[in-house]
């Protein structure tokens, strides 16, 4: 595993692959059906993984916590950059934080949080996290101002954020007024498109940002890396072409959960048994399951 600190090189340097956790069965985590994930996804040329919203770290307690940390750390490529999160509560952060300590991971990222929050709170719960660990945080920017432009400007410049993942959905990804305010004061290739390969082409293209974050790209990672180096050389018709490439799966998320129907669609492409979805979360139904192998088919033939 890679613990070297981030920089902008690193965060280009890759797509950032957001994957399922598997589960046995039983709904222990699987630390042989989650190596085949992370070596699908490395064959794919894919650096870089994130173990949040798509691995529902949300809800692991904190004994599976120091599992899939062990899981994840001992089984990643050695040049494999591993980010896992922490949170959404404040509490939990915090407890994850001293299970942390005992890994090398170089940063990590806080689950992003609706309620019970503010922008000031926020940001004093992040310099709180990274004084624990003792290292810089990926900031997960998911609602719209959650955190003030001023306020996460001055985590940054204090040196406390390796990267910010910014994912606020958006009409026309265009017109993005918060945004374009963190854009106006922090260094654009600190942030990354965070809502998979949709946005993604505008996103770097109009807002400069350095890199994004993908879902489908578990299942597809050559396909990602692809998208990232037409975006990365100015080919944004090659770039269009790939993006269209993975709406028939893409669009299924929207509709219908992204975090289950990745988790279902990684076993249904043959990656691996993804097992049982976690609770708080639940098993798409039969039919969707047809309707995301079909799409996995239909991305398949266009390879
Ligand atoms: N939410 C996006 C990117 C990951 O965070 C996805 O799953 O595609």
């Amino acid at each position: 595993m890679d613990t070297q600190l981030l920089t902008t090189e690193t965060i280009a340097r890759s797509v950032w692959a957001v994957p399922s956790l598997a589960r046995s069965a039983d709904g222990s985590l699987s630390r042989a059906e989650n190596e085949k994930i992370i070596r699908h996804i490395e064959q794919g040329g894919i650096t870089t993984l994130l173990y949040g919203g798509n691995a529902i770290f949300y809800h692991l307690t904190l004994a599976e916590y120091r599992t899939a940390l062990e899981l994840v750390s001992e089984l990643a490529a050695e040049k494999t950059l591993v980010i896992p999160a922490v949170g959404p509560a404040y509490g939990t952060m915090m407890d994850q934080a001293d299970v942390l300590k005992d890994f090398d991971f170089p940063t990590v990222m806080v689950l992003p949080q609706r309620d019970v929050i503010t922008s000031a709170g926020f940001a004093t719960g992040v310099r709180h996290l990274s004084e624990r660990i003792g290292k810089p945080i990926v900031l997960y920017l998911k609602y719209d101002g959650v955190m003030t432009a001023d306020d996460a400007t001055s985590l940054v410049d204090d040196g406390l954020i390796s990267a910010i993942k910014y994912a606020v959905v958006r009409e026309d990804y265009t017109q993005d007024k918060y945004l374009s305010e963190l854009t106006g004061k922090i260094d654009t290739k600190l942030i990354l498109s965070g809502l998979g390969d949709q946005p993604a082409i505008v996103h770097m293209r109009d807002f400069k940002l350095g890199g994004f974050t993908t879902g489908c790209g578990c299942v597809f990672p050559k396909l990602s890396m692809d998208l990232l180096h037409a975006i990365q050389a100015g080919d944004f018709e090659q770039a269009e072409t790939i993006r269209e490439k993975f709406l028939p799966l893409e669009q299924l998320r929207d509709s219908l959960g992204p975090i289950t129907i990745l988790h279902r669609a990684t076993e249904l492409a043959g990656i691996a048994q993804t097992g049982p979805v976690s609770p708080l979360l639940s098993e798409p139904a039969a039919s969707i399951q047809e309707k995301i192998a079909a799409s996995i088919k239909q991305i398949q033939a266009s390879l």
